[in-house]
């Protein structure tokens, strides 16, 4: 049988799906999960997945090598949203987390930082305008403006400068500052050592940190002739045409992630 060509980027959307369906047992699918998965909530305490996304994910995981949720929010978290997904891989906390054989691994060299993220939190809540509002992920605290935008200055400030303080590091989102330990992870890492021994991968990401991610998918190409990576953005009208610019083709919604997929699934003829 002949052999699919690499598309080139950016590629047609029937050429990317021919190619995942020929390499289909060396692909893997990652996803960002807020913005992607999940519609923008005020409380993120709130969010779900999109109605159809649970049941695409797994019809997914039925017809590729692997599927992956490479997220901010802690594998408890997503535990909490997917636990009825039993072939889904799950990434929490940039890769600090990672839910391995029925339990969360943390990254060793971030473990120390639990107790100063907890106290972080406690004077973020005391300290920062009652308006924000203040998410402690064990080891990364978020502090988030999105029903206060007028506050975003400050917010921002103090978030700066107790990163300065502390030694900590900054990770930018949507109308959210967030502090992070001094540890080297972030999601282009995540799919750096996930895509070592792949065929193919897709990143779904609608946020500055998936840029990193999708950067992991260019640079693997770029070393593997044989290697497609395809990049896709959910638009993200909060943080301009940024993430969009640097992939291969945008989605409107992760309602529209779950019809892309369910369409891209005929290739596999599921
Ligand atoms: O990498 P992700 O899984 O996309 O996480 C990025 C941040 O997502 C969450 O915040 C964002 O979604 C919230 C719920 O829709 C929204 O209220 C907030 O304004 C967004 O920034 C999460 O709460 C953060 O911890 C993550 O850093």
């Amino acid at each position: 049988m002949a052999q699919t060509p690499r598309p080139t980027h950016p590629p047609s959307i029937d050429e990317a799906w021919a190619f995942t369906a020929a390499h289909a047992s060396a692909t893997t699918f990652f996803f960002d999960f807020d913005g992607v998965l999940s519609p923008v909530t005020d409380d993120p305490d709130a969010s779900q997945p999109a109605a159809a996304v649970l049941g695409t994910l797994e019809r997914l995981a039925g017809v590729v090598q692997r599927v992956a949720i490479v997220s901010a929010r802690p594998v408890s978290f997503l535990r909490s949203r997917f636990a009825s997904l039993d072939h889904v891989d799950l990434y929490g906390l940039y890769g600090l987390e990672v839910w391995h054989d029925g339990k969360v691994v943390t990254n060793l060299a971030a473990e120390p930082w639990v107790p100063a993220m907890a106290e972080l939190a406690d004077r973020a809540r005391a300290e920062l305008p009652a308006s924000t509002l203040v998410e402690y992920k064990r080891l990364s605290v978020a502090l988030h403006y999105r029903t206060a935008p007028h506050e975003a200055p400050a917010v921002e400030r103090w978030g700066h400068e107790q990163a300065e303080q502390l030694g900590l590091r900054i990770q930018a989102g949507r109308m959210v500052v967030e502090l992070k330990p001094p540890v080297d992870q972030d999601k282009g890492m995540v799919i750096t050592e996930g895509v070592r021994n792949a065929g193919c991968a897709w990143y779904f990401g609608d946020d500055m940190s998936d840029i990193k991610a999708f950067d992991a998918l260019r640079a693997r190409e770029a070393v593997d002739p044989s290697f497609f990576g395809v990049a896709v953005a959910v638009a993200n009208p909060e943080t301009g045409a940024e993430v969009s610019s640097a992939a291969d083709l945008t989605l409107d919604s992760p309602d529209a992630v779950a019809a892309f997929l369910n369409e891209g699934l005929r290739s596999f003829g599921v």
